[in-house]
């Protein structure tokens, strides 16, 4: 796999693809980041973009995670104490993940986003940014009808961010674009350079199939979840047979996050998924390819609850040395 399959493997969009491929025609010292609210724990939706974390480090890159205190406390995440307990936490967490910690520099937001010549160019993108652009930018970071101010502000110190952190690239889940886009209008106009962006999938609510697998609302898989509980949380699943986010064509889209998960965490780690079913049901399926497995479903040969409990299997073996780590 060359750097760029590498660098780009399960991305859903990158912004653009021109200057990625001139990233990772010399990716050796480039800096990459992601930038998570401590508010929860690491659930399988953040493991996405640890994922592209350790990719990029294989690929030459210098990783900086963001423990972003500050943005968590401006929406409405806690006070600033609960914020770094949480975030003490996460970056546990993320180690025992696989992010190397010799190679993985953790920030806190607080350490530079307070300083006077952060704050003075905040405020001259205040000034560059109308309200309904500012508006757009928070939408999805912030589902609810009652945004507040501190929330409008923001997308502002995210675009920053990507200045203060010096990195040449930003990355995040597919809900991070329009503060990704809002940056790219944004660092010209202050003089500093524009920075591509690298975007993952989203996992889908696991209960329902709508919006995104979150730590404020739903159900999460993590490293803090035993065996049981993944199982039964993979069996509440949503689990149409098709993988079509709107098979009635009504404009009600969900996404089969059973799915998704064997596509973008179990297929690209494992060569065969084997989903063990009693003889007399047919013994046995064996898959090497998420494709196969999709139209099974598909057509009715594969069982969603066989589905199920194989997924079950993998996400248990996929967290399980993280759990171990953590508990040792
Ligand atoms: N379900 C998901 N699927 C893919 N990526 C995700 C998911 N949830 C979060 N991410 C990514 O992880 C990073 C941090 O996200 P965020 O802190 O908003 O997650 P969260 O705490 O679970 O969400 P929220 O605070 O809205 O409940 C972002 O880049 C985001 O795109
Ligand atoms: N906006 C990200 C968090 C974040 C904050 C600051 C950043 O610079 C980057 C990312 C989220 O939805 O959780």
């Amino acid at each position: 796999m060359d750097a760029y399959e590498l660098i780009t493997r399960n991305a859903a969009e990158v912004v653009t693809e021109e200057e990625l491929r001139t990233l990772a025609d010399d990716p050796d010292g480039k800096r990459a980041y992601v930038g998570y609210e401590p508010s929860g724990v690491l659930h399988l939706g953040h493991m996405l973009t640890a994922t592209k974390l350790i990719e990029l480090q294989e690929a030459g890159f210098e990783v900086t995670v963001l423990l972003a205190d500050v943005h968590a406390y401006l929406n409405d995440k806690g006070s600033f104490e609960e914020i770094r307990e949480t975030a003490d936490r996460m970056q546990e967490q993320f180690i025992a993940y696989g992010l190397d910690e010799s190679q993985t520099e953790f920030v806190l937001g607080s350490e530079f986003q307070l300083d006077e010549e952060y704050t003075l160019d905040l405020h001259a993108a205040e000034l560059e940014t109308t309200l309904s652009r500012a508006k757009r930018a928070m939408a999805e970071i912030q589902r609810g009808d009652h945004a507040k101010v501190s929330q409008m502000v923001y997308p502002l110190m995210q675009a920053l961010d990507i200045e203060y952190l010096d990195v040449d690239l930003a990355v995040g889940g597919l809900d991070q674009r329009k503060v990704h886009m809002l940056a790219r209008e944004t660092l010209p106009e202050l003089d500093y350079e524009v920075r591509p962006a690298l975007h993952t999938p989203i996992i889908a609510d696991l209960d329902s199939g709508v919006g995104k697998m979150a730590s404020s609302s739903g159900v999460t898989i993590s490293m803090e979840d035993s065996e049981d509980e993944i199982e039964a949380k993979i069996n509440d699943a949503y689990c149409p047979p098709t993988a079509d986010p709107d098979p009635d064509g009504d404009g009600n889209e969900r996404e089969n996050p059973v799915l998704q998960l064997y596509q973008y965490h179990v297929f690209p780690r494992v060569e065969t998924v084997v989903v063990e079913r009693p003889e007399q049901y047919g013994g046995n399926l064996e898959y090497d390819d998420y494709e196969t497995l999709e139209a099974d479903l598909e057509s009715g040969d594969l069982h969603p609850m066989d589905a199920k409990s194989a997924l079950a299997a993998e996400l248990n073996a996929l967290i399980e040395p993280g759990r171990q780590q953590l508990n040792a």
